[in-house]
């Protein structure tokens, strides 16, 4: 037990001996364990601009002394800065727009303001809190997809202050702009809450949104300040300078007080009982160990949030938490509960509140606890698996801490390569700078829909090109002409017909046509999927989980766009398998590095489901059931490495050792990628399902062996370019995962992928890291650094030719 300087063993540390408690010494699970100190508050004295009303309405609501980064990103909004406030967890970002809006409005009665969030829920929590202010003269009210009709046009006519979302301002208002004309001739400010999660082609859609946005307020004579909220982000002036386009200065130096926090990194034991795919070894779940940790923690009266990936997954994690409680502590089973979206407004509130109050004691959540809910102090949280992002991953620890007590934050690896990486890396995870999200809105798939949607609002001028792109914009324009959806004449570009262009862009989704998931016996229509994904997520046989209930897929009708399920709810889960081939169809960056050559292009993926396995929460795999489907065609941007044969098979004295025997050449390679696409998302802010990868010992178009690891959207989504530019940190921490893995020849926590097309058959483990030794050998030795040079963020440049 660790202790302080006084000698006595901490809250944080109490709690996290409870949890290992009785854990034989060979298989400890607690692979590091880190102290952050708890930081004071700085305060800053409310500005002469602030009218009294305003401050004391602001100061009832909790914030009597703001925190210096309220004030100098509300003085910069005021101003008429766009600025991007970026900063931890419950740390009052609201404060900081809520202070140059409500301003505003005290003094001038024709202003209004817009105010967007990712999600309608936040959007209703930040509408709440506004209006309990109750500051005379703001009519804050709520404009999204349940605002009844019979509302919406005393919105429209009245209220200064709208509370929406993104697709609502893409659907609702934008094209209708006309009836919106009082609130866009007022419109002087547009607040962006939890900007970091426009990322991906997600973040292309809003940034081309906002685009659009700031064109129409400009129609009307106003030319709106944008305040963005953001976690704690890499580069945060950079990326929402990108999403705004239009300059924004970044407020990053977080005055808010903070308790102590213990970290605690987690890797499960394998059980060498289970038998998973290939016979590979398996870890005991994230959730199983959640839920364990969890039951530890609530005997210990510790009031504990923890985060899982999935709903199914938030309520297993509750249900077996409970389960162990009913044994040991049968009066604590009903203080865990699960939350996740799906539930009604009221039961989560009921929870929100419970859990503050003490009457419940654990929650299994997914991340719709993540954002906004104005939840914290609490004494622990877990975290069953990595969630992504390190900014979702301190945004969702950051749920912990009171100021005077410390608490308790446990990650909890899954069994995939990039926990491994974190668990044994935990400067990685807990002394990185946030990554900055990622996101590409010069995207010819994004940006025609919304050039269509832009010139349907208003015919689109020559002088309004550079915000979207500039040359970008006029090829994909030219392109919308011929395909005479828009004319040209001198005076623009024109939308052709009545028919509004809107409906079919979907902001959340990739571009591609959206299939239905339909509930057979009722006809009732569930929710869409991608076009592009669907034989992958919504195949026959496939489990499809919608607000926490479960389906079987029985029918996936391509030429109608539709999937029939039936409700069931099977003890696995499926995961598709697909076939892929990749054509590469321009190179836009080469660099050679004396055998190993780095590219960046555009390429057409081929890819074909071919079947699925059926896998126990336990990670066992059932069996695998083949399929036959159609070819899918994807053109998107990649990454790939080539090596030459005789750098690779080591009859060139290479620098990166004795090379690879040619038969073992397939299987390296092909763990080098599964384990590279793992990694990917540490630096490129995406999920390993939002990227894909080939690996063939002869490329057609290479001619040499080849690693290509390509976005899974058209047009590609950034993380392809991300990974060509940080190209060495990258390889190099999938190195590091690979050789960090103690199973002996590969499994799902170093080089197995769990959606790999051929079964992960051929996997050479040991290849796979000298093949990464020869690449980054090849690399280092050009840029006269070696390949243990985490830090070096780019490629360097071309030098061998
Ligand atoms: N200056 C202040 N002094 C004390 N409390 C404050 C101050 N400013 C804000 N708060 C309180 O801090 C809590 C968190 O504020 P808020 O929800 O704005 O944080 P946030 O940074 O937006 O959080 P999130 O990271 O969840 O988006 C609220 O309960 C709020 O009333």
């Amino acid at each position: 037990m660790t202790t302080t300087p006084a000698g006595q063993a901490t809250r944080a540390r109490q709690l996290l001996d409870r949890a290992t408690a009785g854990v034989p010494q060979d298989r400890y699970p607690v692979t590091h364990v880190a102290d952050l100190p708890a930081r004071e508050p700085r305060h800053a004295a409310w500005p002469d601009w602030v009218p009294a009303t305003i401050r004391d309405a602001l100061a009832a609501s909790g914030a009597d002394r703001p925190w210096t980064h309220q004030i100098d990103a509300a003085s910069l909004a005021w101003s008429g800065r766009n600025v991007v406030v970026a900063t931890g967890t419950a740390s009052g970002k609201s404060l900081a727009y809520q202070l140059p809006v409500l301003s505003r409005f005290a003094t001038d009665d024709r202003a209004t303001a817009l105010y967007l969030s990712p999600t309608k829920a936040l959007a209703a929590d930040q509408l709440r809190s506004v209006s309990d202010m109750d500051v005379d003269g703001v009519r804050p009210a709520a404009y999204d997809g349940d605002t009844p009709q019979s509302e919406r046009g005393w919105v429209r006519d009245h209220a200064r202050w709208v509370f929406s979302n993104p697709d609502m301002l893409h659907r609702g208002i934008l094209p209708s702009h006309s009836r919106w004309a009082r609130f866009f001739r007022g419109l002087e400010y547009v607040v962006v809450d939890e900007c970091h999660g426009y990322r991906g082609v997600f973040g292309s859609h809003v940034a081309l949104l906002l685009r659009r946005l700031r064109r129409i307020a400009r129609h009307y004579g106003a030319d709106p300040v944008f305040v963005l909220a953001s976690a704690t982000t890499a580069e945060p002036e950079r990326f929402a300078t990108r999403l705004l386009g239009d300059d924004c200065v970044a407020v990053t130096d977080d005055a808010s007080p903070r308790g102590a926090r213990t970290m605690a990194l987690w890797e499960p034991p394998l059980l060498h009982e289970l038998a998973g795919e290939n016979d590979a070894p398996v870890r005991r779940s994230a959730g199983a160990e959640a839920a364990r940790i969890l039951a530890e923690l609530v005997i210990e009266g510790a009031r504990t949030l923890a985060f899982v990936r999935s709903r199914r997954g938030a309520e297993l994690t509750a249900l077996g938490a409970k389960r162990i409680l009913a044994d040991v502590a049968p009066e604590l089973a009903e203080k865990v509960a699960a939350y996740r979206a799906g539930y009604l407004p009221e039961e989560r509130r009921e929870l929100e509140s419970a859990l503050m109050d003490g009457r419940l004691l654990g929650v299994a959540t997914t991340n719709a606890l993540e954002l906004g809910v104005d939840i914290s102090g609490l004494d622990s949280v877990v975290l069953a698996g990595y969630p992504g992002t390190l900014a979702s991953f301190w945004q969702q620890s950051g749920r912990a801490g009171r100021s005077g007590d410390d608490a308790l934050v446990v990650f909890v690896a899954r069994d995939d390569p990039l926990d491994t990486y974190l668990a044994h890396h935990p400067k990685a995870l807990l002394e990185r700078p946030v990554e900055a999200a990622v996101l590409d809105p010069a995207n010819p798939y994004v940006l025609a829909p919304h050039l269509a949607c832009a010139a349907a609002e208003s015919a689109l001028k020559a002088g309004e090109l550079e915000q979207f792109g500039g040359d970008a914009a006029r090829r994909v324009l030219d392109d919308l002409v011929a395909d005479r959806l828009l004319r040209r004449r001198p005076s623009g570009w024109y939308w052709t017909t009545r028919d509004r262009p809107h409906h079919d862009v979907d902001l959340r989704g990739s571009g591609a046509e959206q299939i239905a998931v339909v509930e057979a016996d009722t006809s009732r229509l569930l929710g869409t999927v991608d076009g592009g994904s669907a034989c992958g997520t919504v195949h026959p046989g496939a489990v499809y989980l919608h607000r926490g209930d479960s389906f079987v897929v029985d029918e996936l009708d391509l030429e109608h766009g539709i999937a029939y399920v039936h409700r069931e709810d099977p003890e696995w889960s499926t995961s598709a398998r697909d076939v892929v081939d990749i054509e590469v169809l321009e190179t836009v960056e080469r660099r050679a590095f004396g055998g190993v050559t780095v590219n960046l292009g555009q390429v057409a993926v081929t890819s074909q489901v071919v079947g699925y396995l059926r896998r126990l929460p336990s990670g066992e795999v059932l069996d695998h059931v083949p399929l036959d489907l159609p070819e899918q065609v994807l053109h998107t941007r990649a990454v790939w490495y080539t090596v030459d044969e005789e750098l690779l098979c080591g009859r060139r004295r290479g620098p990166g050792g004795a090379g690879v025997e040619p038969a073992r050449v397939p299987g390296a390679l092909h763990a080098a990628e599964h384990a590279a696409i793992g990694l990917l998302p540490l630096f490129a802010t995406c999920d390993r399902w939002d990227i894909g990868g080939v690996s063939t010992a002869a490329h057609a178009d290479t001619g040499e062996a080849t690693v290509f690891v390509h976005d899974g959207h058209p047009g590609g989504a950034g993380f392809a370019d991300r990974g060509f530019h940080a190209f060495v940190p990258w390889l190099t921490a999938t190195r590091e995962a690979v050789t960090a893995c103690e199973c002996p020849a590969g499994c799902p926590s170093c080089v197995q992928s769990p959606k790999c097309g051929n079964g992960n058959e051929p996997l050479d483990k040991a290849g796979a890291v000298a093949v990464l030794d020869i690449v980054l050998a090849a690399v280092g030795r050009a840029a006269g650094h070696g390949h243990d040079d985490a830090q070096a963020a780019e490629v360097p440049a071309d030098s061998a030719g």
